[in-house]
């Protein structure tokens, strides 16, 4: 492991385009990505399979720390392919329960110590972007660009709406709407490594701002701090 790669971290609220925008910005670097998030979702997931309940810590804690992962670059700028236990479960993570359920095991502190060293393991050269709600804050405190991605939650739960209705799911923007605020508050208010900007984080609020230029504003930070090489 290369522990002087640059590392970019973007955190912010559910639907603000953390995951998109890390997406891309590795994507245009040429460098890794960690979507933090997937490992709770795989978490989630698989404990519904165990038949693990989401309160029971001991036993997520252990099922976190032997959770068999890969994540596969897909190349043509689509979304990294997930395997868990050699079974394809990239769209099976991405759902509302699946979010609510990861939203719940990480507000367990056992959980977050397990998946600690498995995120940082992804810090390799040529460098990382890590999206998540504590990549700025508690996992890679000494990186050397911060984000805090934001928007409203009316537009966040419209893209949720956009994005899931695109998929063919029935979805109802009122209930997304909900569930974001819901998740909002477990985010925000857990003990434990709870969603906020690092001190020494750049504030974006995407609400008016596209995919492609929020994208570019950080891109010009990658410039000025001359982290590209
Ligand atoms: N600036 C933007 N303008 C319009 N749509 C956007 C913008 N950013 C992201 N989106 C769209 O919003 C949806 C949610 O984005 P994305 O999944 O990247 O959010 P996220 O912050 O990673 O959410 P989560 O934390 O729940 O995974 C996607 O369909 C994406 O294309
Ligand atoms: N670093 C992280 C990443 C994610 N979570 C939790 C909180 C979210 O509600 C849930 C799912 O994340 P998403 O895929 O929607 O980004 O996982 C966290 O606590 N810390």
């Amino acid at each position: 492991m290369s522990v002087n790669a640059p590392v970019i971290t973007i955190d912010g609220p559910s639907g603000s385009g953390k995951g998109t925008v890390a997406g891309l910005l590795a994507r245009q670097l040429g460098w890794n990505l960690l979507d933090s998030g997937a490992l709770y979702r795989l978490l989630a997931f698989s404990a519904r399979n165990h038949g693990v309940d989401l309160t029971n810590e001991e036993s997520l804690k252990l099922l976190a720390a032997h959770l068999d992962v890969q994540f596969l670059a897909a190349g043509d700028g689509k979304p990294q392919r997930i395997i868990l236990e050699g079974e394809e479960v990239t769209d099976a993570i991405r759902n509302e329960q699946i979010g609510a359920g990861a939203s719940q095991v990480a507000a367990l502190p056992a959980v977050r110590d397990a998946l600690l060293q498995r995120q940082r393991a992804f810090n390799e050269a040529p460098g990382l972007v890590a999206d998540g709600r504590d990549m700025g804050t508690v996992v890679f405190p000494e990186a050397p660009l911060k984000v805090f991605l934001t928007a409203s939650a009316e537009e966040r739960a419209n893209r949720r709406y956009l994005q899931l209705k695109a998929k063919g799911d029935d979805v109802n923007l009122a209930s997304l709407l909900d569930e974001i605020r819901a998740r909002d508050e477990r985010d925000t208010q857990r003990a434990v490594a709870p969603l906020k900007p690092a001190a020494d984080a750049i504030q974006l609020d995407s609400t008016e701002l596209s995919i492609e230029q929020v994208l570019e504003r950080i891109l010009s930070e990658v410039a000025n701090r001359d982290l590209a090489g």
